[in-house]
């Protein structure tokens, strides 16, 4: 049985000011800050230790790893970040609250584009200045892989090849892992791991820097998950996140 942590950075600038940030580079807050050293408290609570990290390219998933690596006394961890892991990219919606966008288009509207599988929001123009060309980060990148809008099945078709040609083989090597990602790249990766159907996935929603742990059999398969702390406050993070969507 092999063990995995996937873990949510903490709270944004952009998640405080109810933004929709996907490839924005934002920090994290004081509570953000907070929550990472409170899942590095739990995780060594609990006796977890790791053998290898992997993250995104985004300094809030970045930071939270560090974070919580220091609350255990491993900044020595070997980390690898991976631009696959980064967030959905959200597109022309990226900057806009999302409850002003909902007062403007509607609870149902803002619904799809954060959480229908397949409907993706409107693409940013390419000549917008918050596209990702010319970002040093992506360099190595074709131009026609940095997304100017992406809908969560297109996040899964960049999420999955990194799992199937990094993070499964360590996983399977005995590395023990975790990774610092965000809402909608996970969300991938769980509908992935659980076979969560196009529909069912609509509901699932992770909450900020809190740790889930996913039991592994010998291929990989789920056997159990669940998030570590306090079981009430992770209810109340995740009732929180689904209606960041909501115009009231
Ligand atoms: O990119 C964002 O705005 C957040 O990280 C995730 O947002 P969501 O919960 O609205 O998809």
């Amino acid at each position: 049985m092999y063990k995995i942590v996937l873990m949510r950075h903490g709270e944004s600038t952009w998640n405080l000011d109810n933004r929709f940030t996907g490839w924005t580079d934002v920090d994290l807050t004081e509570k953000g800050i907070a929550e990472a050293r409170q899942a590095g408290k739990v995780l060594k609570e609990a006796g977890f230790s790791f053998d290898l990290a992997y993250t995104s390219v985004l300094k809030r998933a970045i930071r939270t790893l560090w974070l919580t690596m220091d609350e255990m006394d491993m900044m020595w961890l070997p980390v690898i970040n991976d631009w696959r892991l980064n967030e959905r990219h959200y597109g022309a919606l990226q900057g806009l609250n999302k409850s002003e966008t909902a007062a403007k288009y509607g609870d149902e509207q803002v619904l799809v584009w954060r959480r229908s599988y397949d409907t993706p929001p409107n693409p940013l123009p390419e000549n917008d200045p918050r596209t990702s060309f010319g970002d040093p980060r992506y360099a190595g990148l074709q131009r026609s892989q940095i997304p100017l809008t992406e809908c969560l099945k297109d996040t899964v078709e960049r999420v999955m090849p990194a799992w199937d040609d990094t993070i499964a083989p360590a996983i399977r090597a005995g590395k023990r892992i975790i990774i610092s990602a965000h809402g909608n790249s996970l969300r991938a990766l769980i509908k992935m791991l659980d076979g969560i159907s196009d529909a069912d996935i609509v509901g699932l929603n992770i909450p900020n820097g809190q740790p889930l742990v996913y039991e592994l059999d010998a291929d990989l398969k789920p056997i159990k998950h669940y998030y570590l702390g306090d079981q009430s406050a992770i209810e109340a993070a995740l009732q929180a996140v689904a209606s960041q969507g909501k115009a009231k």
